[in-house]
């Protein structure tokens, strides 16, 4: 378990995508992150005290689900930058597109891609229902919809080949068991940053496309 900021840091040089680059740029999101704050409520005070672990490896952690191919990887209220920007930092030849319709969060997240020289990665500042369909091959969500509207929201961006990432904290087990339609493709791994925690794991398996 990642307990504390000296373990989340040595944790992620452990993470093949982690080069000396990538923690170059995840130390300057991290300092972004802290001055953008101060302006608007981007994540709690008390985690910015443990933000490497709270919000980097907790972000981070989601590579040890992927497969090799993650192209294009879509990620659902991309909000304070997470998991997009650490996701986009770490993997940054794949096409990381965050979601998010508030605007003042559209602009961060567009001036710390920027800043962060993350070039692949596209910030669409509009409501998920108002983004055209393309195939995901990779889809998370880190505390943006529960799980039944989460899926029926953005099911039309996955294929059977979509693998789905989806941090929910401590409601994971109970998310999924509620779950109406889908259930038996999805499965819980445990959160490497709170032992308390878990992540919906899966795919749609039998699913075609709705469109590239
Ligand atoms: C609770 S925040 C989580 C942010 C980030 N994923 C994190 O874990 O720090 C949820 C974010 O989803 C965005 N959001 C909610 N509904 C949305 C929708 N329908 N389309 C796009 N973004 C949405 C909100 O504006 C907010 O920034």
């Amino acid at each position: 378990m990642i307990g504390d900021e000296a373990a989340a840091k040595a944790w992620l040089r452990t993470l093949p995508a982690c080069d000396d680059l990538a923690i170059e740029r995840l130390e300057r999101l991290v300092a972004l992150l802290r001055e953008e704050n101060a302006r608007q409520n981007l994540v709690s005070e008390a985690s910015l005290e443990q933000v490497w672990q709270r919000h980097i490896a907790d972000s981070a952690q989601l590579l040890t689900h992927v497969p090799r191919e993650t192209s294009p990887w879509l990620d659902l209220g991309t909000g304070a930058g997470f998991p997009g920007l650490v996701v986009a930092t770490l993997l940054p030849e794949t096409e990381v597109r965050m979601i998010e319709s508030r605007a003042r969060r559209v602009d961060w997240l567009e001036r710390a891609r920027c800043d962060l020289g993350l070039d692949s990665a596209v910030v669409i500042g509009e409501r998920l229902e108002n983004v055209p369909a393309f195939t995901a091959k990779v889809i998370s969500a880190r505390a943006f919809a529960p799980l039944e509207r989460l899926l029926a929201l953005s099911a039309r961006f996955s294929t059977s080949d979509t693998h789905w990432l989806l941090p929910k904290g401590r409601s994971a087990v109970q998310e999924l068991r509620d779950l109406r339609k889908w259930r038996h493709m999805f499965h819980v791994e445990q959160s490497l940053t709170d032992p308390d925690a878990g992540i919906i794991v899966g795919t749609l398996a039998g699913r075609k496309g709705t469109s590239t």
